[in-house]
């Protein structure tokens, strides 16, 4: 495996074949879902006293099983030889992880515009029957700091600044986003989230092509940077 560190930002590119990636991300996607939906039970549950302590018993063997067999940390950001990228620990689109949400998010052709849709539940709650305004935050950050990469260089989060127009009820959500302008290494996005009753939050954010990462004059791309297969 080799490690490269662009700046603070460690990537690490394994020789791992995409086939076998994406297998990877079936089978651990599915426990993530699983998790996802014990997330949910537990918030929801009005089992007494003693059907709790049952199942927490239970779930306690369930995770040293996992744990007999761990990375050392976080899952990272990693990349092949095929092009193929995936961090599976990422708290909006890790596949492994059953705190993402998790977001589907469909980039246009042209990498300049993105669309993103996912139902939240109990989890995401923040005002009675609300979406957590830190989550729409999250969200947001996520689909605009991919916009902003356009899946060839690397952007950080420089500024985000969000304008709550109303309530966001939990259910069905989605996302539009863009790139408005760019001005040397900084990229505008803007972005909203809201659902069939329309917007309910604004966003607009700079990225940064931090000055630490190398680019390729031609094609623009910085070191560390691998285009998905998702694209
Ligand atoms: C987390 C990165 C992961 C990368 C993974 C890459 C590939 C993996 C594959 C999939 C992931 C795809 C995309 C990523 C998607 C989502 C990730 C979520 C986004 C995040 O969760 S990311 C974490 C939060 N984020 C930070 O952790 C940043 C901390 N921070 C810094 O690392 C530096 O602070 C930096 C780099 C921001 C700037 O450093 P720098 O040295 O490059 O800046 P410099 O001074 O050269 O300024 C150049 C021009 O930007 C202006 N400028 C500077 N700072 C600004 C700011 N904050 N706001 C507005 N404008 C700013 C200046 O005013 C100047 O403007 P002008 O040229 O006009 O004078």
């Amino acid at each position: 495996m080799a490690e490269q560190t662009v700046g603070q930002v460690h990537f690490s590119e394994v020789d791992i074949p995409t086939a076998e990636v994406d297998h990877r991300e079936a089978v651990t996607g599915g426990l993530a879902a699983s998790v996802r939906e014990l997330v949910d039970a537990t918030i929801r549950t009005t089992v007494d006293d003693d059907e709790i302590a049952a199942v927490r018993a239970e779930l306690d063997l369930l995770t040293a099983r996992l744990r007999t067999a761990q990375i050392p940390g976080p899952a990272g950001v990693r990349y092949n030889r095929e092009g193929r990228s995936w961090g599976w620990g990422n708290a909006v689109i890790g596949q492994r992880n059953a705190i993402a949400p998790p977001l589907v998010i469909v980039h246009a052709d042209d990498a300049e515009t993105a669309h993103a849709e996912v139902t939240l539940g109990a989890a995401y709650e923040g005002p009675p029957g609300m979406v957590h305004g830190g989550v729409s935050a999250l969200l947001m950050d996520q689909v605009m700091g991919e916009t902003a990469s356009q899946f060839k260089r690397l952007t950080m989060t420089g500024t985000l600044t969000l304008r709550y127009l109303r309530p966001l009820p939990l259910g069905p959500i989605s996302i539009d986003c863009r790139v408005a302008n760019e001005v040397g290494r900084k990229v505008f996005v803007e972005a909203s989230i809201g659902n069939a009753d329309g917007i309910a939050v604004e966003a607009t954010g700079v990225f940064i092509i931090p000055s630490w990462a190398v680019m390729d004059e031609e094609t623009g791309e910085t070191e560390g940077w691998r285009r998905s297969a998702e694209g």
